[in-house]
């Protein structure tokens, strides 16, 4: 099925922006690791962090569901046998860390995901766990996904990663690492991309009380043997979600209020926000009411731009949608991280919208895909299909992208929204944008939204 997507001529109205999924997937973590009771309110409900709470019953957490708040019963220092495979599915986080966690259960533990996932690189993170003393090997292919550890403990020492292929082998580390024999350090090799995430890790590992330090150019870490203790979380908003609603609120003159804001926040994809009052978005922050407004005046959008995206890799396909309408031009650089996830998303985004007819050049470094230029107009005429490349945020900013062109564009890869941001066509739906689910033929297959 496609999603037939119509334009729309305005855009504005109340949005609530979804909660973090990486704060929320992280409070599952050191909520299963931690003795006692924690609750997480606010927690994100989606694909991605269900896979996370089901790895973790795996692990023996008790994990419920309530009204606005998770319970998770947490496992402490009583590491079980579960002899489990655990299925990560598309996510590159819960394959690392319980990749990395099951370094440190009593019995083996295959750790398994889908076909985009078992091509994803992983092998800097199982180098540096054998490093450590962990015996963690793949089943199918050399160094890919799955793997089966098995789980003869992680005795500590010295690793090393690289910093420019995924932040998430870092995480995936720093959890495991106060459940080794003796101190852990990883040494980073290399330039360190996605520092935010790394930043959010140690935040979260802190406030559980887990002995760990950081090197101020983020290319140290130092972590203790110790246990993780269980507390209560508030999971905020999350701004990679948000940065599809703040570009559709961009392309369209007026007003538009976003709530579930609460303002305080280690996420670099933040960099959302000041990237469009540079782009002329008056946009105010109340923390009393926790909204954020934006008010989009009708000269927006002009100008030569450029962002370095090295600390805010989730917006790069965001930027490349919101960059098809900005008059000048839109440099993005320091995203060749990005290469690496779901989908080599600037190769992606370049492809779908030069298909839509913008202008758009993929930028290299030392022949490596490092970010684009696009060249933006006021329109474009749109009636093409375009490829979500298996990828929700690809989908989500080319859903965004063809807000304002002349008629409508086909999508694939539409149910894919449940990953990260399940009320995405629900929020969109508040704006009036309409939405038609397609056969492949184009033959009308019945009205989504
Ligand atoms: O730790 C996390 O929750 C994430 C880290 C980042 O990974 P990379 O460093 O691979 O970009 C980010 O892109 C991903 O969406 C989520
Ligand atoms: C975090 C994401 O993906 P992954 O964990 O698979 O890298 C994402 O695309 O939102």
């Amino acid at each position: 099925m496609l999603l037939k997507v119509d334009p729309v001529d305005s855009f504005s109205g109340t949005f609530r922006v979804p909660s973090s999924k990486p704060e929320t997937q992280r409070a599952i973590l050191t909520g299963t690791l931690a003795e006692g009771t924690t609750r997480v309110h606010n927690d994100l409900r989606c694909d991605e962090t269900e896979t996370m709470k089901n790895a973790c019953r795996a692990f023996g957490a008790t994990i419920t569901e309530h009204d606005g708040y998770l319970e998770i019963r947490g496992i402490g220092g009583t590491l079980p046998h579960i002899r489990h495979v655990v299925q990560s599915r598309g996510s590159g986080l819960v394959f690392r860390v319980v990749t990395a966690l099951a370094s440190a259960l009593p019995s083996p533990v295959v750790v398994t995901g889908d076909a985009t996932l078992c091509n994803r690189v992983m092998e800097p993170l199982l180098v540096a766990l054998r490093e450590l003393g962990a015996d963690v090997e793949s089943i199918v292919s050399e160094n890919k996904a799955p793997v089966v550890n098995w789980g003869r403990g992680l005795k500590g020492g010295t690793c090393r990663l690289p910093g420019d292929i995924s932040s998430q082998f870092i995480t995936a580390v720093l959890f495991a690492a106060p459940l080794a024999e003796s101190p852990v350090e990883i040494e980073v090799t290399g330039e360190v991309y996605s520092q935010s995430y790394i930043r959010q890790t140690l935040a979260s590992l802190t406030d559980a009380g887990i002995k760990v330090t950081a090197s101020p150019d983020m290319r140290h870490y130092r972590v203790e043997p110790s246990a993780y203790q269980a507390l209560d979380v508030t999971t905020h908003e999350d701004y990679t979600s948000a940065s599809y609603l703040l570009a559709a609120a961009a392309l369209f003159p007026g007003r538009t209020v976003l709530t579930n804001i609460y303002g305080d926040s280690m996420q670099g994809e933040f960099a959302i926000v000041p990237i469009l009052r540079q782009l002329g978005v008056d946009i105010t922050l109340d923390r009393t009411t926790m909204t954020m407004t934006v008010d989009n005046p009708p000269d927006s959008l002009r100008g030569d731009f450029e962002v370095n995206v090295q600390d805010c890799p989730n917006i790069v396909p965001t930027l490349a949608a919101l960059g098809a309408y900005v008059q000048g031009s839109l440099r993005v650089t320091g995203g060749r991280l990005t290469r690496f996830h779901k989908a080599s998303r600037i190769d992606a985004m370049a492809a779908e919208l030069t298909r839509a007819g913008v202008d758009i050049e993929v930028l290299y470094i030392d022949g490596v895909v490092d970010g684009f230029v696009v060249r933006g107009a006021a329109t474009y005429p749109g009636g093409v299909t375009l490829s979500s490349w298996g990828d929700h945020r690809i989908f989500m900013s080319l859903f965004v992208a063809g807000l304002r062109m002349q008629t409508a564009n086909r999508f694939s890869g539409f149910e894919d929204v449940r990953l990260s941001f399940p009320s995405f066509m629900e929020e969109f739906r508040k704006a009036g944008v309409r939405t038609t689910a397609v056969a492949e033929e184009n033959a009308p297959a019945g009205v989504v939204g």
